[in-house]
């Protein structure tokens, strides 16, 4: 497949990473005002860099728009002319519906918007997907390519937004977590590597426990939680200090605000 990466900045040069990982492309194009991002690619067999968005599209059969919303609109237009019905287009900019790209490229072409996370660059993406009725035809192909760079989910397009910020922001929402405990650990005296080595450890335990064995979280706290022990006086300090609240409140705050971003 003959792949185009428009915008090859946070994610765009995630996902870039995460298919020359797999060689699972004919062709990559990636197309950026400044390709400082991606100029480690350069002697990638089969990969050009440019910054002509246009070759790019010329050159390619899917195109991934990889853009900011207040840049997408722009760059769309730039390129309109060239999109055919042969091409699948594919956007991850939050907030930039279906709708809206239609009104630019056409509704008859094969549009779907994809919400991957940065651990796409190491195949590990919780991926969703949302296609406009005629991109409904090049779903399975989309999915096979974003399962090969982790894991996908095709949901309606009223629920991107919310599954962007249970996956796309929640990659972060984790991270912090992550840093919380390592600061945890350092304060009850470990070097601040071994902190973090700690950290991450015990986190990839829990999410890969929970994976395997498909239990409800709560099932493996209960085999944790001794009576009377220190797990159970940390877990219920945790809450007194509103640490589900908190999540569950920034997870709203987040939705929120996607919910007011538009493309300006
Ligand atoms: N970062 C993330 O984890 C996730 C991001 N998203 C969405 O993905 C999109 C991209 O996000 P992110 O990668 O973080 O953003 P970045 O700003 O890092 O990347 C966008 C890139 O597009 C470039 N660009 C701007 N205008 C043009 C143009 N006319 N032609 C070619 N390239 C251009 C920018 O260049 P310059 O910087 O010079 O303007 C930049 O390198 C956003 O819509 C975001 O909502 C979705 C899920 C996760
Ligand atoms: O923070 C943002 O707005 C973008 C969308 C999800 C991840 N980054």
């Amino acid at each position: 497949m003959k792949i185009a990466i428009i915008g090859t900045g946070n994610l765009g040069s995630s996902i870039a990473k995460g298919l020359i990982g797999n060689k699972s492309f004919t062709s990559l194009y990636l197309s950026d005002k400044n390709t400082s991002a991606v100029v480690q690619f350069t002697d990638e067999e089969y990969v050009t860099i440019t910054n002509y968005n246009k070759e790019a599209v010329m050159n390619s059969d899917l195109i991934i728009f990889a853009l900011q919303p207040r840049h997408i609109e722009s760059v769309l237009k730039e390129v309109a002319s060239l999109i055919t019905k042969k091409h699948l287009v594919m956007s991850v900019a939050a907030g930039y519906s279906l709708e809206k790209i239609e009104s630019i490229i056409g509704e008859d072409k094969h549009i779907i918007r994809v919400m991957p996370n940065t651990a796409i660059s190491i195949g590990k993406s919780m991926t969703c997907l949302s296609a406009n009725s005629v991109g409904e035809e090049k779903i399975e192909l989309a999915k096979t390519i974003f399962n090969q760079l982790g894991t996908t989910m095709v949901i309606p397009e009223e629920q991107l937004q919310a599954a962007t910020v249970i996956c796309a922001s929640g990659i972060a929402f984790w991270m912090r977590l992550v840093r919380a405990t390592t600061q945890g650990a350092i304060q009850l005296g470990f070097e601040a590597e071994e902190a973090h080595q700690l950290a991450l450890q015990t986190c990839y335990g829990a999410a890969s426990l929970l994976k395997e064995s498909g239990k409800h979280p709560e099932a493996e706290i209960d085999r944790v939680t001794t009576p009377s022990g220190c797990t159970i006086a940390g877990l219920n300090e945790m809450e007194h200090q509103g640490l589900s609240s908190a999540l569950i409140q920034g997870i709203n705050a987040s939705f929120e605000k996607i919910n007011q971003i538009k493309n300006g």
